[in-house]
This record gives C-alpha cells, sequence and structure tokens, in this order.
C-alpha cells in the first residue's frame, strides 16, 4: 500500500515537473509571436532553427552588426535560435537607463554563476546592496587619483624591464627582430597587478621565462574564462545548473587553480593584517610611504580593519580574499596596448609624431602629472580605447517589464513610430560597447579609422554616450562601471611612453593576415598561424636620435 503511494507520487511529481518543462520550452519557442521585441525592424532569419546565428557566426569584426544598424537603424532586432528575438540597440537614451537602474538590470545568472566558479564571490559578480556596500565601503578609496599617482612608478618600472628584454633581442638579432609583443605586454601586466594589487612579485617577466605556482594558477583561470565563450558543454552547463556536479576536466582545473590562490592568498592576508596591525601598534604614521603599503590590497585592509566601519560591515577574510581577483583586470590592459602597437604599426605618421611628443619629455621616468600631460598620448590612448576595446559586450537582464525611453524614435514593422521599448521581466539587454564605440551615427563616417586627431573635437552624437570614461562605452558607465579605468590607463601611458621612446614598430605580416577571436577579450591571431594561438607579431627596431 506504502509502496503504491511512493510510486503514486513520484508520478505526480515526474508528471508536474515535465508539464512545467513543457510550458517553458512552449512559452520560448512562442517568443517569436509574443515577445514585445517582435515588431522591431531588423533582418529576415535565414532559418526557423538556426535565425541569423549562421550569419553572425561567418561576418568578422562584428561587420555584419555595423551594417544592420546603418541599414534598420540604432534601435533594431535580429533573430538567435528558433527565431528568438534578441535585441540590438546603440542609442544612447536606452544604454544610460538600463545602466544607470542597475538594480532592475544586472548580469545575467548563467554569467555570474560561471564567473563565481572561477573567480569566486567576489566584486565582479556581486549584485545589490552588497555590491553597493563592497565598493563604496572598501574599494572606491583604492581607486582613486591619489592611489593610483603613488602605483605610477611601479608601472614605469615593469614598462622599463620589458623595453629592456625587447632590446636584448633587438640588439642579439643585429638591429631589428620580430616579437609576438602580445606576450611581453601579457607579462609585464601581470606583474604589475601582482605588485600593485598585494605587493606580490610574479616574476613574468624573469629571464628564463619560466612561470611561478600562482602564476601557473592564475593562467589557467584566464584561460578557463576564455573558455567559457568557446565550449559549447561549457555553455549549456552554464545555462542547465544540475549538470555542474558533473565532474569534469574544467571543474578539476578550476578547484586546483583555486587552492593554489586560496592558500597563496590567505598567507599574504595574513601578513598585510598583521603588518597593518603592527604599524598601528607602533603609531607608525609614515605607513604608506613604503612599497609595501601602497599596494590595493593593503589599503583594503587597513579601510577594513578602521575602527570608523562598523563590526557587520567588515568584510570577512574570504570577502577580501575574492577582492584579489581585481587581476581581472590584466589581460584586458595588455590587450589595449597590443592593439595600440598595431594601430601605430599602421598608421606611421601618428606613431613619429606620438614619439616627437614623448621625447619632449626629460626623464626616462615620468611621473602620473607628466604622463598626464601629453595631449597627444592622451589622444592615442582614447582612440585605442574607442576602435579597439578590449571587452567587445556584455549583457544585463530585465528583472521587471520596463518602458525604455529612446533618444531615436524607431519605426515598427507595421509603420508605427516609437519613442520607447517596451521590454518584457526576463528579455537580456545587450550593452553592444563596441557598436557604440565605432557607430558610424555617432563618431560620423570615418568612425572605423584609427586617427587621434579626432578627439579635438568630438561630434555632439558621441557627447550623449554615457561611459564613465571619454564618452566611451569601452568601461561602460553606471553603478556598475569599471573601477580599474584609471589603473588601466595610467599604466598603458607607461608602457606606451617607454615602448614607443626607444623602439619604432612595423606589422611583421600583412595586415589581411591578422585577424581577431573573442574569448574573455578580443585576441589577436595571424590566420596563416592559427595553430601557434593567440600572438601580435610586430618587427621592432631601436629608434635612435640624432
Ligand atoms: C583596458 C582595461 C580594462 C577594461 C577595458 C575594463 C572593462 C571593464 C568592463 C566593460 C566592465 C563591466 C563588465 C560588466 O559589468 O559586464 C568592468 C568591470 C570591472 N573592472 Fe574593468 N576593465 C579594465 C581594467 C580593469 C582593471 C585594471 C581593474 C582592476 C585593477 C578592473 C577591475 C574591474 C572590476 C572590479 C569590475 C567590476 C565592477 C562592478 O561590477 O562593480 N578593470 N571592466
Amino acid at each position: 500500500m506504502l509502496t503504491l503511494a511512493v510510486h503514486d507520487i513520484l508520478w505526480a511529481v515526474g508528471a508536474a515537473l515535465l508539464a512545467c518543462a513543457a510550458f517553458k520550452i512552449i512559452r520560448v519557442l512562442l517568443l517569436p509571436y509574443t515577445s514585445s521585441l517582435r515588431d522591431l525592424p531588423g533582418p529576415p532569419a535565414s532559418s526557423w532553427l538556426l535565425g541569423n546565428v549562421s550569419e553572425l557566426m561567418a561576418a568578422e569584426d562584428f561587420a555584419l552588426h555595423f551594417e544592420w544598424l546603418e541599414k534598420y537603424g540604432p534601435t533594431m532586432k535580429y533573430n538567435v535560435w528558433f527565431k528568438l528575438p534578441e535585441l540590438l540597440t546603440i542609442d544612447a537614451r536606452a544604454i544610460n537607463h538600463v545602466l544607470s537602474h542597475s538594480q532592475d538590470y544586472p548580469k545575467p545568472e548563467e554569467t555570474r554563476v560561471s564567473l563565481v566558479e572561477i573567480l569566486g564571490n567576489g566584486l565582479v559578480v556581486a549584485e545589490g546592496e552588497l555590491h553597493r556596500r563592497q565598493v563604496s565601503i572598501n574599494l572606491n578609496p583604492a581607486f582613486g587619483p591619489a592611489q593610483i599617482r603613488e602605483l605610477t612608478e611601479i608601472f614605469v618600472d615593469k614598462a622599463q624591464q620589458l623595453r629592456d628584454i625587447w632590446r636584448n633581442e633587438v640588439t642579439t638579432c643585429g638591429g631589428t627582430v620580430r616579437i609576438d609583443v602580445q606576450s611581453g605586454l601579457t607579462k609585464m601586466t601581470l606583474d604589475a597587478i601582482g605588485l600593485a594589487g598585494f605587493n606580490y612579485n610574479f616574476n613574468a617577466l624573469n629571464p628564463d621565462g619560466k612561470a611561478n605556482e600562482l602564476n601557473r594558477a592564475f593562467e589557467m583561470m584566464f584561460q578557463r574564462m576564455a573558455d567559457l565563450e568557446r565550449s559549447y558543454w561549457l555553455i549549456i552547463r552554464s545555462l542547465i545548473p544540475i549538470l555542474r556536479y558533473i565532474p569534469d576536466g574544467y571543474t578539476r582545473d578550476t578547484a586546483a587553480a583555486q587552492k593554489v590562490t586560496r592558500r597563496i592568498g590567505m598567507q599574504l592576508i595574513a601578513e598585510k593584517k598583521a603588518a597593518v596591525r603592527q604599524a598601528a601598534q607602533s603609531g607608525e604614521k609614515n605607513a604608506g610611504s613604503e612599497l609595501r603599503s601602497r599596494d590595493l590590497l593593503t589599503l583594503l585592509i587597513k579601510a577594513n580593519m578602521s575602527p570608523d566601519i562598523p563590526e557587520d560591515q567588515r568584510l570577512s577574510d574570504d570577502d577580501v580574499l575574492a577582492r584579489m581577483f581585481l587581476v581581472a583586470g590584466h589581460e584586458t590592459t595588455s590587450n589595449a596596448t597590443t592593439w595600440c602597437l598595431y594601430a601605430l604599426s599602421q598608421q606611421p605618421n601618428v606613431q613619429h609624431k606620438l614619439r616627437e611628443e614623448l621625447w619632449g619629455v626629460p626623464t626616462d621616468s615620468p611621473s602620473m602629472e607628466e604622463l598626464n600631460a601629453l595631449p597627444y598620448l592622451d589622444a592615442v590612448i582614447r582612440e585605442t580605447m574607442r576602435l579597439f576595446p578590449p571587452i567587445a559586450g556584455t549583457v544585463r537582464i530585465a528583472t521587471k517589464d520596463d518602458e525604455i525611453p529612446l533618444a531615436t524614435p524607431y519605426m515598427d514593422a507595421k509603420g508605427r513610430m516609437h519613442d520607447s521599448i517596451r521590454i518584457d521581466k526576463g528579455t537580456a539587454f545587450p550593452i553592444p560597447i563596441i557598436g557604440m564605440n565605432r557607430s558610424k551615427a555617432l563618431w560620423g563616417e570615418d568612425a572605423r579609422e584609427f586617427r587621434p586627431e579626432r578627439w579635438g573635437s568630438i561630434p555632439e552624437a558621441a557627447q550623449q554616450i554615457p561611459g564613465v570614461w571619454s564618452n566611451l562605452m569601452t568601461f561602460i558607465g553606471g553603478p556598475r562601471a569599471c573601477i580599474g579605468y584609471r589603473f588601466s590607463l595610467i599604466e598603458m601611458k607607461a608602457l606606451v611612453f617607454t615602448l614607443v621612446r626607444a623602439f619604432e614598430f612595423e606589422l611583421a605580416v600583412p595586415v589581411e593576415d591578422i585577424t581577431k577571436k573573442i574569448g574573455l577579450v578580443q585576441r589577436p591571431f595571424v590566420r596563416s598561424e592559427m595553430e601557434k594561438g593567440t600572438q601580435m607579431p610586430l618587427i621592432i627596431k631601436s629608434h635612435t636620435r640624432e
């Protein structure tokens, strides 16, 4: 009797689950006819199963997105699998609405879950009140101009170390050498974030080229983050939570890497807490003058131990450890600098003009103020960040039905005009970083060209872009904008200053041979050497001044 009851209950639960799944599937399949996006203008789907996915995958460097935006206007839709409509808008007012209402538009759950697996429950993935508290209490001060000024010396030292390594190679090879600049730049930025972030020497720029234990663990984590967007298994796994319990190479690798980062991270935290306590006890007022005391982790620990912070608002050691993964920034900066050297290799006049400005500075080791006082360097960095944003796009999810205001009204498929987009709860809202940065409608006909001179006066339309920095979407905007942007910009200026003074750069392969693949960042590849992985081969020659 009891067996029968259990059996019946199992059947009932199974049937309920099946009905629930069927209801969800039917609802999704009906979206092309029920979604509030259905009447937006846009290209017809090529097939029911693939929508426009195959054309999108065949297009390079977002060319199709730009073609569509020019044809259908700044607010449109295209179709993905099963003809599901996907919104695409570069309307500055709409983007501003979404970014400034960050509580209503968080990151999608699957992105957050995947990042938590790799990074732990840190700032990049925290939402709501927890995020606000973490940023306002503990992090913002550590990323302000005063702190970044202190870190400039680290950036300049590390840039000079990279310059000396390349100079040796040039000398050994008799005057010119082909170098994969991306590899050296990535090592430099890892070393810089190690020292600036937590006074840890990754020693990635070491002469024997061997990676230390923490460096290897980080390499593994970044590799896994890049895989998130490339592997079908990982995409499916992020969408179906139960699959995450199946042990695979991915979980094994990330767990092993996390074990190493946790052990070394906790040891660093304990050392820094002891040092902060000791400094407080001995009344040391001058703790900020040493390299050890200016790293971001020490600042964070000091702020967290301050008597002004109520006990219940302090971060735990685990929270602090998660904050160490701010290194999420190092590959973005090296990637942007790689594309900057590429752009300069394509524009000898710009390279020459920049070098002349840099040689006007009477020191090899400039301060933050000296770097910021160079207008052409500034314009070159802005233009690089506009044309080559390391992160091409991101996405948010509407947590409630909403009406998003538009600067430019659109005409729907039935000929009616709308000055807002109606959006249903659960709809994805992409933030097309590269789409806005390269839009002809916003930047003018030469939007796809590298032209630092444009920064003398930017078009009025571009001035509406709600970016946290420089009317660009590169670091996005609103409460969830990148907090490391000042850090990156000065690091990049230190690198470009040091390298462009020392060397002349030329592309080592025909320009058509360079392509990009999107992982975590937009990585460069050589078409005829895909097996070598990501690289940016440049011919480097020492610059000599008469
Ligand atoms: C060129 C360099 C960089 C670029 C282009 C960049 C870009 C971005 C973007 C687009 C976001 C928003 C991602 C999203 O919400 O989907 C972001 C967030 C973030 N970035 Fe950066 N970043 C750079 C460097 C850095 C550096 C050097 C650091 C730290 C030292 C850093 C720390 C962070 C943090 C902590 C967040 C999360 C902020 C939050 O959610 O409140 N970034 N970054």
